[in-house]
């Protein structure tokens, strides 16, 4: 669990994460942004010859468009999560069955965690949306250590069904990128494009050290 301090960095307007996930709005809490949370329905299928990075930014986008305009609010933002490996695509786990044979194939291997997000500003009809990769390392895993991970039923609302920051966080050897990224929101780059947005007050000049 995430601790949220109580900093909070005043939005120029009103921000709403269209998200149902209780790891992004604890993220935005954590790095001081105030905002609204909305979950937004959409359909999540892969469309054919869609490439992962091409898939979560539409549907970061399509999560944040659905949400817009429908509450009081100025930018609307949506993200996706996705595990890569071998250039397939999972997301959810619909099963147990499904969660253990993720698990199974993320057994000693490295694979990649894309996420996608979008900020859809109302007042100018504009939608920005970019995708950030992390690359992460998984030791070999037993079929024992991955039945008694699903036996706690964390991994069934998880992309991969594995959550870094809960149960899983002995699975992972290495990680190469953001970890803010892997739990479904990549905080600097979100950051970034609410001040590139006007979203957020600009920080001032960075110094190099
Ligand atoms: C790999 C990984 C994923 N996840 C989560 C992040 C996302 O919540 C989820 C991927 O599903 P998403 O469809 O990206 O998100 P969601 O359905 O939870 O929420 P919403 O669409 O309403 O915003 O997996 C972790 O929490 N930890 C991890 O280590």
């Amino acid at each position: 669990m995430i601790q949220l301090k109580n900093d909070s960095i005043s939005a120029q307007d009103t921000i709403v994460l269209a998200s149902a996930s209780p790891r992004r709005s604890e993220l935005m809490g954590l790095a001081g942004i105030t905002c609204a949370v909305v979950p937004a329905d959409i359909c999540e299928d892969v469309l054919p010859g869609e490439q992962p990075a091409e898939h979560v930014e539409r549907l970061s986008r399509e999560k944040a468009q659905a949400v817009a305009g429908k509450v009081p609010g100025r930018f609307f933002v949506g993200s996706d999560t996705v595990v890569v490996l071998d250039n397939r695509i999972m997301g959810k786990p619909k099963d147990e069955a499904e969660a253990f044979e993720m698990l199974t194939s993320l057994s000693g291997r490295a694979h990649e965690v894309i996420t996608g997000i979008a900020v859809h500003d109302v007042t100018t009809d504009t939608c920005i949306s970019q995708s950030v990769t992390t690359e992460v390392l998984f030791k070999n895993l037993s079929d024992r250590e991955i039945h008694t991970y699903i036996a706690t039923g964390c991994p069934m609302d998880k992309a991969g069904a594995y959550a870094i920051q809960g149960g899983a966080v002995h699975f992972i050897r290495s990680i190469r990128g953001s970890y803010t990224n892997v739990i479904g929101l990549p905080m600097t780059e979100i950051y970034e494009l609410l001040q590139s947005m006007g979203a957020l007050p600009d920080g001032g000049e960075n110094v190099d050290r």
